[in-house]
Formats: C-alpha cells, structure tokens, sequence
C-alpha cells in the first residue's frame, strides 16, 4: 500500500500505473479531495443522471453523511463469509494507492453493503439482486462530516489501462454530480397498501409462544411484511430526505442495486470500532410515544418496570456481554436500561463500551454478534430454526449487518430494521418483534403497525 498526499488525478493514475507494471498487477487508486459543502441528498440524485448505482449512509447523531455513486469494486459472497470479506479487502489494499491528506474526516476507501439475515435462506425473487453478502467501495463518495465535505474517487489501473483518458472521463463525471442543477424532489403518492395474512401472523406468535412455553426457547423474534404501491416511481432522494428529516437518533441508509432500493432508518446500533473502541447497544422493549408529555413519560415508564419487556432486553443484553467479552480486555455496560425516544416509538436501550484486542477487527465482531437476540431470538439455534420453518417471509438483507469499514477496518454497523426494499412503483416493507411466553398476538401485531410508521410516512403512505 502507497500513501500519499499528492492529489492531482493524472499524476497519482500514472504513478499507479507504474506501480502495476512494476507488481504485474491492476492497482486500487483511491484519492481524496476536499470540495465546497455540497447537500448530501442532491449528491445523491445527481447520481441518477449518471445511471449508476448509488449508496446513502448517516450516522445516528446525524454528524457524518456518505454518498456512493458507481461500483469501482464489488465484493459479492453467495456464503456471505465474514472471513473471505476480511481476506479480500486486505489482497485489495495490499496493491493500492491512496492519495488522501483528509484521512481523519472518515475519507479514502471505504466497502459499504449488507450481510444477508440469514445466509442459508433460500433467495427468490424479491431478494433477487440481493444474495449472499455484498460490498461495493463506491466509483464516487461524497464524506460530510461537521459541516465539510470531501470527494473520494476510486478506480482501478492497469499496466495497459489509458490512464489519460480515464482521468479525463472521471473528471467530466465528477463535474456532472458536483455541478448537477439542484434536483426536483418527486412526491411519494401511495396508492396501495396490502397487509400479507395479519390473521396467519398472528396465529404464528401463538404457535411461538407455544413453542416457548414447552420447549427450550426463550424468545423468538418474529416479522411481518407489508407490501405498498405508489402512482409513479418511488424517488428514493424523497424517502431519505423525510428520513433524515423526520427519524432521529436513526442510521439512516440506502442500498441500491440495479434499480432496487434497500431503504431505512434504524435506531439499531450492532457495533462500531473506532481505533480498537468499540461500541455496541443492545435495543430490545418497545412501547409507543405518548400525544402529551406526561401520557409519553407514563409510557416511558411503564416500560421501564414492565418485566417482559425488561426480560426480552436482558437476553439480548446477557448475550451481547457474552459476545463482547470474548473480544476485549473490559467491557462497561449500566446496571440498568434507559429509554431510547424515537419519533413513534420508544425502546429499552443499553450501552456497551469496550476496547477491543489487538488483532481482532470490526468484522469478527458483527460476524459473532450478528443475529443478536433483538432479532433472531434466544437460543441462537433454536429460534433460527423456528423462524426458518415457520416464518412466511424471506427476510433478505432485513435484520441484518448493513454498514461500511474503512481501509484500518474502522466503520459501523446497524440492523438493516424499520426499512424496505423498493423496486420501481413497489415497495415491501419489514416490521418485527420480540415474543416470549406470555406475549399477546394481537398487541405484538399493533407493535409492528407503530414499527412500520417510520418509512411508511417516508414512502407517502
Ligand atoms: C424486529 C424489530 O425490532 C426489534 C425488536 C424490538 C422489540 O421486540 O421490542 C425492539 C427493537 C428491535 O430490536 C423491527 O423493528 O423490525
């Protein structure tokens, strides 16, 4: 790997260019610069225009924003292997060229993508672009963080590439996102909305609470689908401009891929690493926002000492620790749950700290937490086999690891939840929860309904 500060495209392609004869092989060139502020959402449809595929990431405090546009590199695994991933990219920097004064501001190269719920689901047709796992460092990304922006562009050069004329092609589309005229937003219009069996559903969280109640499970999480049509087709640079508008203390995220749009706005944290720091949340317990303060506050604690929702969380909690521990030397992690306020719901929120070992990566990480109980259930096994067997959906990249990591293996990870998957005038969305031995069908039915809010608003449903 060559680090440097040197910026200019043609003079870094032709010094990689000489680096791929020399090593007789392509070389992964990575450079970054600083550009004036440029909105985040008009970057992102700009890239329409140049017909390629376009990726959206914020962080949950709403400080950092990336844009992907185009595929310079695509990481695609049927097996969807944490491992092979973490092998690869190493291979792929090991012949590189990152020109970037700006690493400090979360810039250079950097994978974003998804891991699928669960690898050994059968893929049919609405997860179709989506098998396996699949990471793409984007051909353009747009890095806003604190009020600054930076443009990271990627490409790969090879001993007999043109490099002139790929310099001269990267510029001309670089000038067509940054100097875009600023973009019409469509409005959303829903047209259709079709529940799939909320009757069968509902008769499943019985059947699971049987199944609990005899066997050795202590929770199984459970979703559900709902399916939307619009008049036109979905602009998704409406959707994440509502999401970023309307859902704090949310990632909010989209994947595209080929016209398909895996779209949301999580509260769900599964882990950061920032330097070998790590930092997890175990979410789990929901009730809804109250209209007034104190109707909100009596909500709010009411879930506090409500002891299923205070069971469903200490699993999740209990399992994380678990995790953690086998990683890192101390992890913190409060007594007690806070709430967690979003702007329908509420959750039982807590915090884990920790610093990760030397020589384990973010990667190990969401690779042994991921499915954590919020999502699958407790035991791992057995709820993953109930929900294999019973449940009607095929939940794709739902529930699963979606993020980003760096080229020190630094990033973030949340749980791919209240989100959907938009194809054209369609779209399905997901919405899931926790059941235990003494849950009711018709209340864990309404809990989906509050879950499903958030981007169905977005959606203009
Ligand atoms: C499964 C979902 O949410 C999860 C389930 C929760 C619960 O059962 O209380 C709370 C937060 C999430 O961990 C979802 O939103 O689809």
């Amino acid at each position: 790997m060559i680090e440097t500060k040197e910026i200019k495209i043609d003079g870094v392609l032709q010094s990689a260019q000489k680096q791929s004869i020399d090593k007789s092989a392509p070389t992964f060139v990575s450079v970054t610069e600083q550009i004036e502020w440029i909105d985040p959402i008009d970057f992102f449809q700009a890239g329409k225009a140049i017909e390629e595929n376009r990726l959206y990431w914020s962080s949950a405090d709403q400080k950092t924003q990336f844009v992907g546009i185009g595929d310079a590199l695509l990481f695609h695994d049927e097996d969807a292997s944490y491992q092979d991933l973490k092998e690869k990219w190493k291979q792929t920097l090991e012949n590189s060229w990152i020109a970037n004064p700006f690493s400090q501001y979360k810039t250079g190269p950097i994978a974003f993508g998804g891991f699928p719920f669960d690898a050994k689901e059968k893929v049919e047709e609405l997860w179709e672009g989506f098998s396996g796992s699949q990471f793409r460092v984007p051909t353009f990304l747009l890095t806003s963080e604190n009020d600054k922006s930076f443009l990271t562009m990627t490409v790969y050069v090879e001993q007999g590439s043109n490099v002139d004329q790929l310099a001269a092609e990267l510029i001309t589309r670089k000038n067509q996102l940054l100097h875009a005229p600023k973009p019409e937003y469509q409005e959303n219009h829903t047209v259709l909305k079709h529940e799939v069996d909320p009757v069968e559903w509902k008769k499943l969280v019985n059947k699971a609470t049987t199944t609990i109640y005899s066997k050795n499970v202590d929770k199984i999480v459970l979703a559900r689908e709902l399916q939307i049509e619009f008049d036109e087709i979905c602009d998704i640079g409406q959707v994440l401009d509502r999401l970023q508008k309307t859902q704090k203390n949310s990632f909010i995220f989209a994947w595209e891929k080929d016209d398909v749009c895996f779209v949301g706005a999580t509260p769900e944290r599964l882990v950061k690493v920032d330097n070998q720091q790590l930092f997890s949340a175990c979410l789990a317990g929901t009730a809804p926002r109250g209209k007034t303060k104190e109707e909100d506050n009596d909500f709010g604690q009411q879930l506090l000492h409500d002891q299923k929702n205070r069971n469903e969380h200490k699993i999740v909690v209990d399992m994380i620790k678990e995790a953690v521990c086998s990683f890192a030397k101390y992890v913190e992690i409060p007594e007690q749950p806070t709430l967690y306020p979003l702007k329908n719901l509420q959750h039982l929120f807590t915090p884990v700290q920790a610093e990760l070992d030397q020589g384990y990566t973010l990667l190990d990480v969401v690779e042994k937490l991921h499915p954590t109980p919020a999502l699958c259930g407790f035991p791992r096994e057995s709820s993953l086999d109930f929900i294999r067997e019973f449940e009607q959906l095929e939940r794709g990249w739902y529930g699963a690891p979606i993020g980003w990591f760096d080229q020190y293996f630094d990033g973030e990870f949340a749980v791919a939840i209240r989100s959907a998957l938009v194809s054209g005038d369609k779209a399905t969305l997901f919405a899931g929860c926790g059941v235990v031995e003494d849950s009711d069908p018709e209340i864990e039915y309404q809990e989906t309904n509050i879950k499903f809010t958030p981007m169905l608003q977005a959606l203009g449903g």
